[in-house]
């Protein structure tokens, strides 16, 4: 059995003074034992808020890493050691705005996906169609082109430590969500191409949908076979909302 992960991703959000009260509404909430909890703040906010939450269990993660494990000569990166050292214990790699903005490639996602988990973080790899791929029809390709370079480049086996989220970019910020059964697609597929080389490896791991997740949706999100939580972006800056969405993934 999956234990459900709902991670709210901050994104580029956050001030010293917003923080600490988003700190003090998630100390609050009542959170389902039943599921695991993150949250993933800008990176100068890291240490705010793992001594925030100290006692609570939610755990810490980051939004992105450098390609290199361990600290060195990297201008304005932060390398994956210095995140686990601060507490963190999870990472997007691919986040569709750095691959779209940034131009990051899955050559380079491999290797940030391994350096990673080199430093005991688990990788949250996240993969997903733009509008106009899905309009071409051309959803299930992308999405295994780019789950499948990095499992040719590190092995099935790098799954069964890491995490998959799901995210139709034209459902990101947007309003528009991919119905529970569009959803429910592209997750199997997810699940196939991982179990075509390791039905352990499929089975156990989670793979998170995102992309303009409330708490109206999420349960009907979070009903579908293959779903075992979310990644979560604006509804995850409102506590209350997204303790809403933490226990939709608990029933
Ligand atoms: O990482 C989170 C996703 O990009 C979803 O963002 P959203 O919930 O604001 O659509």
């Amino acid at each position: 059995m999956r234990r459900p992960l709902v991670a709210g991703n901050w994104k580029m959000h956050g001030t010293r003074a917003s923080v600490a009260e988003l700190i003090r509404g998630l100390r609050h909430l009542a959170l389902p034992s039943s599921v695991e909890v993150a949250v993933m703040p800008p990176c100068l906010y890291i240490n705010q808020v793992i001594q925030g939450l100290d006692g609570k269990s939610i755990a810490v993660g980051a939004q992105n890493c450098a390609v290199e494990p361990m600290q060195g000569a990297l201008t304005g990166e932060v390398a994956p050691s210095q995140l686990a050292d601060a507490g963190c214990a999870l990472v997007l790699v691919g986040h569709s705005e750095r691959r779209l903005i940034l131009g990051e490639r899955d050559e380079l996602l491999s290797r940030k996906f391994a350096a990673a988990q080199s430093c005991g973080l688990i990788p949250v790899l996240c993969i997903g169609e733009t509008l106009e791929q899905r309009q071409a029809g051309k959803t299930l390709e992308v999405v295994a082109g780019q789950l499948g370079s990095v499992i040719e480049e590190l092995g099935v086996g790098a799954f069964a430590q890491a995490v998959v989220a799901y995210e139709p970019v034209w459902a990101i910020g947007t309003g528009l969500t991919a119905s529970p059964q569009e959803a429910q697609e592209v997750h199997a597929a997810i699940r196939a191409q991982l179990a075509a080389e390791s039905a352990d490896v499929a089975r156990g791991v989670r793979i998170l949908y995102g992309g303009s997740v409330k708490a109206a949706n999420a349960a009907e999100l979070f009903g579908m076979p293959d779903i075992d939580g979310g990644l979560i972006g604006g509804a995850s800056l409102n506590a209350d909302e997204f303790g809403a969405i933490c226990r939709a993934a608990g029933n």
